[in-house]
């Protein structure tokens, strides 16, 4: 356990307020190859995480590092262009790092998303999962970013899990998605964290589909999870860019594929999250530019 404490959270937020006049309400994490989630932005600030004091760095092919803020809507928000996976080597500490800078920031919502593998019958590629739960493997077995002596500045020592994603905001993104005219590719799912990096083996896939899992990745959960605990309201959402390999003579995977998904369907990706960002509702007094 690596725990970071309350000074170094409140250090980086100091230094990216002092650097821009946006205060955030809403954060988006992109998933791999989701990064022009970012680009709907105006009025943009951007930080390459290099430049930011305590933040981890980005190793990930499709994950550019950077920290955008913007306006969207009349709404300001930040975006984790790159996110921090465990398999990368950093601790789930680091991994979160951001997610409580935010809260610092006076972000209320988080929207997360991620590539994934469908486990379902009904998810193809190209499909979007809206995740009403998740499976967080790595945290059932106690490699859990909140391990350690709790910070109760940020949230309680038992934090509760079951409904962490928000179900107006989940509502709200289905009924977006109707609008869209893109309902038929979307539906509700399961979502499960494993470590990583590697895929995962035919009998690993046929375990994870036996068990409900809908969809899997190897990030999110974590993120999940430290935000549940300091109170975010999280959106989440899986862009479905392979079926896992549950036969021998499934097409395998890789990452070059799982970005490509991440391309053919960034424009529907950024109508349907902009969408959500301009409809849903915010509690709290900040605005950017103040
Ligand atoms: O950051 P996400 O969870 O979108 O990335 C997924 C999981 C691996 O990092 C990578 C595999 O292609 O995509
Ligand atoms: N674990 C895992 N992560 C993914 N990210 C994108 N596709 C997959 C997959 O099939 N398995």
């Amino acid at each position: 356990v690596h725990n970071k404490c309350h000074d170094e959270y409140q250090k980086t937020a100091d230094w990216l307020m002092s650097q821009t006049k946006h205060r955030p309400q809403v954060a988006i994490i992109c998933g791999s190859g989701l990064g022009m989630l970012a680009d709907a932005l105006k009025c943009q600030d951007s930080f390459a995480y290099s430049d930011i004091p305590g933040f981890p760095q980005s190793t990930v092919q499709g994950h550019a590092g950077r920290l955008v803020f913007g306006e969207l809507k009349g709404k300001s928000c930040v975006c984790m262009q790159g996110r921090f996976h465990m398999y990368e080597g950093h601790s789930l500490c680091k991994t979160t790092f951001p997610v409580r800078v935010f809260k610092l920031l006076g972000v209320e919502t988080l929207i997360v998303t991620n590539a994934a593998g469908s486990l379902a019958d009904g998810l193809q590629p190209g499909d979007i999962m809206i995740i009403k739960d998740h499976v967080n493997f790595p945290g059932l077995v106690g490699l859990n970013p909140l391990c350690g002596p709790n910070d109760d500045k940020f949230g309680p020592r038992f934090p509760a899990m079951s409904g962490c994603y928000d179900k107006g905001l989940r509502r709200l993104a289905m009924e977006i998605g109707k609008q869209l005219g893109v309902a038929g590719v979307m539906q509700e799912g399961v979502y499960a964290m494993v470590g990583g990096p590697n895929f995962e083996t035919i009998a690993e896939a046929r375990l994870l589909h036996r068990l409900g899992v809908d969809a899997v990745g190897m990030s999110t959960a974590p993120e999940v999870v430290v935000a549940t605990h300091c109170g975010l309201r999280v959106f989440g959402l899986s862009l479905i860019t392979n079926k896992c390999c549950t036969h021998i003579d499934s097409d395998s995977v890789n990452h070059e594929g799982v970005l490509e998904v991440g391309r053919l369907r960034s424009h529907t990706l950024q109508q349907l999250v902009t969408e959500l960002i301009s409809r849903m509702e915010i509690n709290n007094n900040n605005t950017s530019n103040n």
